[in-house]
Order: C-alpha cells, then structure tokens, then sequence
C-alpha cells in the first residue's frame, strides 16, 4: 500500500522492548482499516511507533514492513524516557488531524481502530476506549491485583472527570483540542487523564467506545510500584490545577466570615466620651 500525502489519521503507539508484538500489531490495524465496511480509508492513515531505545529488533521490523508497503514509522528516543512523553512526542509528529494511541501488546484490540478513529469529529474531539462500557468484560486472564488498583485509581480520579475509564491507554483526540493543553506531565502513565484536563474537554465533548481489555501478547508489563507513586504525584498536581481556585475562594471567604462574625458577636464600638 503506497503512503500518501493526504494522511488524516494517525496512530501513536508507544514501545519499549515491544519487537514481539510490531509486526501483529500493524498488520491487524491495516487490514481492519482496509476492510470494505471500514469508516476510515488506510490510504490517509500512518501509524508511528515511539520507541525509547529498545535495541532489540523493533527498528529493523519497522523497515521490513514499510518495504512490504505499510506506512509505519519509527521514530527512536536516545535522550528522554516514558509512556506519556513518547506519546505527547508522537503527536508532535502525527500528520493526521484524528490522532489515536494505542499500546504495542496487543491488549488495545487492533480491529478496534477504525471505529475509534471514526469516532473523532470536530464535535467530539476526544475519545476514550472504555473497558467499563455495556457489554464489554476484562479478559478473565488480567490479574486479581490489576483490577484492584485500576478500581482504585479509577475511584481517585473521580472528582476530576466525569469520564468512565479516565486510565484507559487507548484514546484518540483531535489535533486542535490536543494543541490546546499547557504544562502535561511527561512523567506519568496517565496521558489520557492529563490531556482530559488540561486540554479543558467538555464532558459532551468525550466520545466513548467499549472494548474489551485483552492480555498481553508478548514481553513484560513495564507497571511498576514507581509507576503508581508517580500516579498519586500526577493526581495531586491535577487537583490542584482543577481546584486551586475554588480553595483560594473558600480560604478567603471563610476569612471574611469569621471577620463578620467576631465584630458582631463584639457589638458595636463604644462610643467616644466628649470632654470640654
Ligand atoms: N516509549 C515508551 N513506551 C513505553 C514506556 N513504558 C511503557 N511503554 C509502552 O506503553 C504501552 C503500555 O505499557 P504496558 O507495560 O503494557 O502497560 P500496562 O501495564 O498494560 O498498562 C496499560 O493499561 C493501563 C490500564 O490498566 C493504562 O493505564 C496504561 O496506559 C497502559 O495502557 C506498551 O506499548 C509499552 O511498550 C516507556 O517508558 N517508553
Ligand atoms: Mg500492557
């Protein structure tokens, strides 16, 4: 399939030490996107790995694919580290204005894609892959202990967006809503939520597609007890940039209030005795 310059569409995937899973994982977006019934045409899509230097084979499985035709790239960080910065780099670099991420394992079904890509119009400018929707279920293979802590982390960010499954890492957001967030955190594993935030979606504005969450295919999980710390971190942050506000009004209102209050229960200045 020859690359063309009209791309609308591109899908980011961040990969480290993921060689296993390239070739699959690329073949199966394809050809979902290249069925008859599919929303969105293959020819203005490009998929763009964001690996972090993995040196295990993933470059070189990338060139063998663009050779068959497929237009994939790869793009390789020597200098920085991270899920949310390799995502945020590859949406620096997407040429589509429908932009969606995705993991390298397998777990975001790849037959998926076109439907989320699709799902993007200039109304909803995001959309969440939800593992919590109607009908959908978590592979019975994920671990008792993972969904412990994604119910836990799901109930933490609640406050913060109406969202069903804020933590999901497959998402999709219009480049202009995606150009519209200042400050995101490139140390954390929770892009979606951060972009939720600080790009200011509208609840209206959020699109949500259930899929059911797979296990992964081949390598490591890279959840790490460091990567959950750095979850409270990002959460603490994200509330104090939803909620500084309201709390800088409330400290002072109550300031105030306890004035009124204490001159009140004072009574009223005595008034001055004249001499002559
Ligand atoms: N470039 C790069 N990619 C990374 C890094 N760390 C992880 N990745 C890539 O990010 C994807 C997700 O990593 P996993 O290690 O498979 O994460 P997980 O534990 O399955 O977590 C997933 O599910 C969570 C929900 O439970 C999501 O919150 C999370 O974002 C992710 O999608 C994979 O493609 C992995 O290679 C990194 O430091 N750098
Ligand atoms: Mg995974």
């Amino acid at each position: 399939m020859a690359s063309s310059p009209y791309i609308q569409y591109s899908v980011i995937v961040p990969a480290f030490r993921e060689n296993g899973n390239i070739r699959p994982l690329v073949t199966r977006i394809f050809t979902a996107l290249k069925r008859i019934d599919s929303p969105v045409p293959a020819e203005q899509t490009e998929v763009i790995i964001v690996d972090d230097n993995s040196r295990d084979g993933s470059a070189e499985t990338v060139q063998a694919l663009q050779q068959e035709g497929y237009n994939v790239r790869i793009i390789v960080r020597t200098t920085e580290r991270g899920l949310s910065s390799a995502v945020v780099r590859g949406f620096q670099e997407a040429a589509g204005d429908s932009m969606l991420c995705m993991d390298a394992d397998l777990q975001h079904p790849p037959e998926y894609v076109p439907t989320m890509l699709a799902a993007l119009t200039p109304h909803h400018t995001f959309v969440l892959g939800t593992r919590y929707g109607k009908g959908v279920e978590m592979d019975k293979d994920w671990p008792v202990h993972r969904r412990i802590i994604s119910a836990g982390a799901r109930l933490l960010a609640l406050p913060l967006t109406t969202a069903s499954d804020p933590m999901s890492g497959f998402f999709g957001v219009r480049k202009e809503a995606f150009l519209k967030a200042r400050n995101l955190n490139s140390q954390g594993f929770k892009i979606a939520l951060d972009l939720l935030i600080k790009a200011h979606i509208q609840p209206d504005a959020i699109a949500e597609v259930p899929f059911s969450f797979g296990v992964r295919a081949e390598g490591e999980s890279k959840l790490t007890g460091k990567v959950m710390i750095k979850y409270l971190e990002q959460l603490a942050e994200l509330y104090w940039y939803r909620f500084s506000g309201l709390l800088i009004f409330l400290v002072i209102f109550l300031l105030v209030a306890f004035f009124v209050l204490v001159r009140a229960w004072l009574g009223p200045p005595s008034p001055i005795s004249q001499h002559k």
